[in-house]
């Protein structure tokens, strides 16, 4: 039996960081767009029996997702027993419920869109609000990685007396592991979204942070707008320069921009998505969490079926 990981282009440093420990060996996976936009795939012709891991942050998804599909059923085609999908960044999580009229409940239906590609999934610290947890979404066995222990060993080496600071309650659940695997203190604000780039939040007890330097965190940091209201209270506390970490740096347009020019003394994240941005290593917590479904799953019954 064999593993063979398949990276994206852009995923080719986290795979070479992953093989070794994963006792796997790295396959070829080309992609490039026609000038139509059109996508041409092309995988290592030599997995016959193998065990397949792609490895593709879901950043522009819909860019990315139809690519997905093409490199999962030629590895098919050519003969994998298995093929999983490693997303460092699981795309369209946010829509999990219908906001408005008549809207598509995304988290759902991408869910099945990538079941009908892979079987088995591994994530780092996907945004699960309202849903519990990846196995009540998935229906393919699938393990999330968090980078909590990461991103408290880097705080720690970075900061002196820090204190964390999640902008909303959805990011309770990351601020405060965290806050538990550092050994620090934290508190969470309460924030009002109106619109896709408006966002208020509540003054932070500002008592409590006098004399520490606030280090925001959020998972996802999109178009900045919630770490850059966060970033505008607390300076008008006077408190010192925050720092922001983003453990998923899916900065649109030019947020990255925004927040380094709004007074962030900092602004890091792990490379769950490529982006200068990152300081924060997760390739080995994906590792850990592939051990048990890379080469484990059963194979699906059509596995080895051409397209
Ligand atoms: O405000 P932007 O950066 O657009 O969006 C990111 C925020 O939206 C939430 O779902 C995330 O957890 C994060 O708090």
């Amino acid at each position: 039996m064999s593993r063979v990981l398949l990276p994206f282009p852009q995923q080719r440093p986290m795979a070479e960081a992953m093989a070794s420990t994963l006792e796997a060996r790295l396959g070829r996976l080309d992609w490039r767009r026609f000038p139509d936009g059109e996508s041409l795939v092309a995988v290592d012709e030599s997995l016959s029996g193998a065990d397949v891991a792609v490895i593709a942050t879901l950043r522009n998804p819909d860019e990315v997702s139809i690519a997905l599909r093409f490199a999962s059923a030629t590895a098919r085609e050519f003969g994998a027993r298995s093929v999983g999908l490693v997303a460092p960044y699981l795309a369209y999580m946010r829509q999990d419920t219908r906001f408005h009229p008549g809207e598509a409940v995304s988290a759902p239906l991408y869910a099945r869109f990538l079941e009908e590609s892979f079987d088995w999934l591994v994530t780092l610290d996907p945004h699960l609000h309202r849903t519990p947890e990846l196995s009540t979404l998935f229906r393919i066995p699938a393990a999330r990685a968090a980078a909590a222990s990461a991103v408290a060993r880097w705080i720690v080496e970075h900061v002196p007396n820090p204190v964390l600071i999640g902008p909303d309650s959805e990011s309770e659940q990351w601020v405060s592991d965290i806050a538990g695997k550092g050994g620090l203190p934290w508190q969470v604000l309460q924030k009002q979204r109106h619109g896709d780039r408006e966002v208020s939040v509540s003054l932070p007890d500002a008592a409590a942070l006098k004399g520490c330097n606030p280090v925001l965190v959020d998972d996802i940091v999109s178009s900045g707008h919630t770490l850059l209201e966060t970033l505008g209270h607390l300076k008008a506390l006077g408190l010192p320069p925050s720092v922001c970490i983003a453990i998923h740096a899916v900065f649109s347009g030019d947020a990255y921009e925004q927040l380094r020019n709004a007074g962030a003394s900092q602004v890091v994240s792990t490379n769950s998505i490529p982006h200068p941005s990152n300081a924060i290593e997760i390739a080995g917590l994906l590792t850990e969490a592939c051990a048990d479904l890379f080469g484990a799953s059963a194979p699906r019954r059509d596995s080895g079926r051409s397209p």
